[in-house]
């Protein structure tokens, strides 16, 4: 068998890594060494010499879309399918063991998943029920305390505690929650490992079968695994399975929600005989880059040690910018995109990162306004804004009568009469019956407990959504959504809102109908396709596949960006505060944590990476005089330049900030001050030249011109 292409494309340390005959190997190693590379080189390894059935492979990634990638370069390579592989995140792989064992893990075969939105919602009905003061229990901290015990195995009555009132209070809140989604056939993103781990641990059976099946077991970003997720790793992988970890104990950035890095050495306590290997050579950055990842990540403590090099040569300078506030800031890097995509250069290689999905907003306004496309990635998810959420619950509701965050969602929705009374009656009785809302509801409607008027609301209700699914459920699942969308009244809602939004509604509703046509119902081949199609809506990060393919620069946070890779780089906000993130500044470990984060923004650059902070920035509701970020100062000198807009390099200090002030005409004019300009509208000053009479002013509008005016004759307004 020609092993050629499989071994072509790797350095000697990767060809040991994807040919090991070992059975446990561990490959660790730092950013763009090329570990995602091996794992794809190694599961086709293993097809192609080791002659595993791909049937017996699972391989798991950080996102959805990883998975179907390294699904395609692992078919490219072996020049076949490899369908029968189980590919896919953690969530996702869980689900689809969900899928196909429902009643052997005691769900019923219509459960839905609930995201973190729907989640709080059902906490915060539990928590009233309970009589819990909303100010005094917050339901996020309840929502957090779940998640935790969760992620760490644990249900209400594994929580030791000795009496204290904070965990025995959400104990109950969380054993309510319990009894919550089990009436609403729910499943949360915790619940879904925890389920499947409990499933495998109390099935021998079920866990015989996968054991056997299972023959060699892959992961990537191993370092932000938690305590569950390794936990399902080893149930599901018996002693004589095959095991590839890959990691980079620096880049674990998911310590807050669980993650442990001391997974690493566990692996190699728990398994025996591991072989670890490093990888040493970076295949992505510039020498520059590089060198001020290796600087910043230098200040952690807590490593595990580890050198990298690269070819490459050193690249451009990482340039600095510092804006006066957060518009310019968006204002710089638009026109930086625009010039590069001028130079015949792909928005898609560019990507914009924030500490804080907040930010994105300052950013998305400039974009649209200089008509750059763009696309949140893992921000905001399309299934997630409330036009969307609204119609799937409706779609929910009519699949899974039980689904009590999706009746919720839509009893009233759009408004049909029926306020929280009447829905706190129906509550009532679904408490008192001990069942779920759907029910309550034709009990209610039964026994007339309502007003005429709310009742004859209330069934009309009850019978559009038993109507939609007889009539709906046979269609094409786009003509399911465009028929919901009409039946429900949805859209005439939507179309009374003002101008833009009831557009941006519109258009997604639109989109929501294109998703469901062009989504691939073979993904999930032992679901119904609406079924299938919810879940996805659930577990996506929200990329329909329209948006793919589109030439859009992206946006996303910093910890979204784990595994990604950039030509050109922008992270925004490099200011203490925000990054490091005010709450991580005081704990060392939560500092160390945010550095990796900072490890992990610089190591996504490619070629160029730029570096901004703001001067002032609202944050929270206020105006906030930020100090540059220290991982700014932790990058030496020599690999750093300031720049300036337009204008190119200055000289390589920190601007000390805009303190220039000039009067004209009795209007005070400042540095970065914004003004209005009688033809070319609002826009901020850059920069002051010359004195009195002859004030040269520069300023930027946001119309996308930049000007020099005499500042006598500008007829400037300050704003
Ligand atoms: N031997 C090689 N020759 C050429 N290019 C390589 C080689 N190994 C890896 N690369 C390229 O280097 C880049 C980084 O590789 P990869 O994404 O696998 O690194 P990684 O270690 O997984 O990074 P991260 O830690 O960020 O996830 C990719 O573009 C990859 O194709
Ligand atoms: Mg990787």
């Amino acid at each position: 068998m020609d092993v050629t292409p499989i071994l072509d494309g790797l350095n000697k340390a990767q060809r040991e890594a994807v040919s090991s005959p070992d059975a446990a190997l561990l490959v660790l190693a730092g950013a763009g060494s090329g570990k995602t590379r091996v794992l794809v080189h190694r599961i086709a390894w293993l097809i192609s010499v080791e002659q595993l059935s791909p049937h017996c492979i699972i391989a798991v990634t950080f996102t959805n879309k990883a998975a179907q990638e390294m699904r395609g370069r692992v078919e490219n390579l072996l020049g076949h399918s490899a369908s029968a592989m189980w590919i896919g995140t953690f969530h996702g792989l869980a689900h689809r063991l969900l899928r196909a064992h429902a009643r052997d893990a005691n769900l019923p075969d219509t459960f839905q998943i609930l995201d973190s939105d729907d989640q709080l919602r059902v906490i915060k009905r539990v928590m009233k029920e309970m009589n819990l003061d909303d100010t005094e229990w917050p339901p996020k901290q309840a929502q957090w305390f779940i998640n935790k015990q969760k992620d760490e195995g644990k249900r209400p009555k594994d929580i030791k505690h000795q009496g204290d009132l904070f965990t025995s209070v959400h104990c109950k809140v969380y054993f309510q929650y319990e009894e919550a989604c089990k009436i609403g056939g729910l499943v949360d993103f915790g619940e879904l490992l925890l389920r499947t781990y409990e499933l495998l641990r109390d099935n021998q059976h079920l866990r015989d079968h996968y054991q056997q099946r299972f023959q060699h077991l892959l992961v990537d970003e191993f370092q932000d695994t938690n305590g569950i997720q390794y936990a399902w790793l080893k149930l599901i992988s018996n002693k004589d399975c095959g095991v590839t970890i890959v990691g980079d104990d620096d880049q674990s950035i998911y310590g807050w929600r669980g993650a442990k890095i001391e997974n690493i050495q566990r692996f190699d306590r728990d398994y025996a005989d591991v072989k670890t290997i490093r990888l040493e050579q970076n295949y992505r950055s510039t020498g520059t880059i590089l060198k001020a990842a290796n600087a910043v990540i230098a200040n952690n403590q807590e490593r595990m040690g580890k050198n990298l090099w690269t070819e490459d040569d050193e690249g451009e300078p990482i340039s600095l910018y510092a804006a006066f506030n957060e518009q310019e800031e968006a204002r710089f890097i638009s026109s930086r995109i625009n010039e590069w995509h001028e130079d015949g250069n792909a928005f898609a290689d560019c990507a914009i990162l924030y500490r804080s999905n907040a930010q994105s907003r300052v950013l998305e306004e400039y974009l649209l306004q200089r008509q750059i496309p763009y696309r949140i990635y893992g921000g905001l998810k399309f299934f997630e804004r409330a036009e969307v959420k609204d119609t799937l619950a409706y779609l929910r509701l009519m699949y899974n009568h039980q689904d009590d965050a999706a009746f919720e969602r839509v009893v009233n929705t759009p408004p049909r009469g029926l306020g929280q009374k009447s829905v706190e009656k129906i509550r009532e009785t679904a408490r008192a019956e001990q069942t779920n809302l759907w029910q309550a509801a034709w009990k209610v409607v039964e026994d007339k407990q309502l007003s005429p008027k709310a009742n004859g609301a209330l069934l009309m209700f009850l019978e559009l959504i038993k109507q939609g699914y007889q009539e709906f459920h046979e269609l094409p699942l786009e003509e399911q959504i465009q028929l919901t969308i009409e039946a429900s009244n949805l859209m005439e809602m939507y179309a009374k809102e003002k101008g833009e939004k009831a557009l941006a509604r519109k258009e997604n509703l639109a989109e929501l109908a294109s998703a469901a046509r062009e989504f691939d119902v073979d993904d999930y081949p032992e679901l119904s396709p609406m079924t299938a199609f919810l879940a996805h809506a659930s577990l996506e990060a929200g990329d329909t596949q329209a948006e793919q393919y589109e030439d859009c620069v992206q946006l996303m946070t910093l910890h979204s960006a784990k595994g990604l890779e950039f030509p050109l780089v922008f992270i925004a906000g490099m200011e203490e505060k925000l990054f490091p993130h005010m709450m991580s500044m005081d704990e060392p470990d939560k500092l160390e944590e945010e550095r990796r984060l900072a490890y992990v923004g610089i190591t996504r650059a490619m070629k160029k990476l730029y570096l901004l902070y703001a001067e002032k920035r609202r944050l929270w509701g206020k105006d906030t005089y930020p100090a540059v970020s220290r991982f700014i100062r932790e990058i030496p000198a020599q690999l750093k330049e300031e720049v300036r807009l337009n204008s190119q390099i200055a000289t390589p200090t920190f601007s000390s900030g805009a303190t220039q002030d000039v009067v004209n005409d009795g209007i005070e004019f400042k540095l970065g001050q914004m003004v209005n300009h009688p033809k070319w509208g609002s826009g901020v000053i850059l920069n002051f030249e010359g004195e009195g009479d002859r004030t040269v002013v520069h300023v930027s509008f946001d119309c996308g011109e930049s000007k020099r005016l005499m500042l006598a004759y500008a007829r400037l307004e300050a704003l």
